[in-house]
């Protein structure tokens, strides 16, 4: 197949990281790891989830896009999504809607965008307290910039990104899977 990346944004709490893991699980999609100064959450690992990144060691890097969200620096390299695709011609990547605009710039068909969703917003904060992240962190996402604009899938997306509606998890991963192996097959 074709060299591909699929690009997963979607607001918080909508089940862009959980996609990414099962995907990764289940049909060896690598996950391309990117970097961010915001902290660790409970249960996410360095390298795995994020590379974690001071202000001092973020700005070391070299960046393909980076963004500012919620308070918090984020980037993904060139580096990184070719060491993904080291091992295999479908990967992933979880990005803001921004990120996904500019990696479908510079990437055309090659980025593969996935927009998840919630049929109700009200899940979000829902799924974000079960998360176990913290009231303060909580508030400070809902109430930023950056979530309420990832609310919707943006104008010049429509169209273009594939629209996942997570609301029953048996019913994604059923969803995902005929995406994948339709790709994978091609
Ligand atoms: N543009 C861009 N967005 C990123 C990058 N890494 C993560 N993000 C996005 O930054 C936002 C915040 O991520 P995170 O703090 O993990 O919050 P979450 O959405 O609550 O899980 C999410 O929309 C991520 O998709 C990156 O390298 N570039
Ligand atoms: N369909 C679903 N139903 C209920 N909970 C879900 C569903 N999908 C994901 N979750 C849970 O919601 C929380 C947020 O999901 P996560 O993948 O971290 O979202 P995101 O990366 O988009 O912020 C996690 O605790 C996850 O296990």
């Amino acid at each position: 197949m074709e060299k591909r990346v699929i690009v997963l944004m979607g607001p918080a709490g909508a089940g862009k990281s959980s996609v990414a893991s099962y995907i990764k699980e289940k049909w060896q999609v690598p996950q391309v790891i990117t970097h961010t100064t915001r902290a660790k959450r409970q249960g996410e690992e360095d390298g795995r989830d994020y590379y974690f990144e001071s202000d001092q060691s973020f700005a070391q890097n070299h960046y393909l896009e980076s963004v500012h969200y919620g308070g918090h620096q984020y980037g993904s390299s060139m580096e990184g999504l070719e060491r993904a695709f080291e091992k295999k011609a479908l990967v992933s990547i979880v990005l803001d809607t921004k990120g996904a605009s500019t990696y479908r710039k510079i990437l055309g068909d090659e980025a593969w965008l996935w927009y998840i969703t919630t049929s109700d917003p009200a899940k979000l904060k829902k799924r974000l307290v079960a998360r176990g992240d913290s009231k303060e962190a909580i508030e400070k996402r809902l109430t930023s910039a950056e979530f309420q604009r990832d609310l919707a899938l943006p104008a010049d997306l429509e169209g273009v990104a594939t629209v996942i509606k997570n609301d029953d998890w048996t019913e994604t991963k059923a969803r995902i899977d005929d995406l994948v192996a339709g790709a994978l097959k091609s």
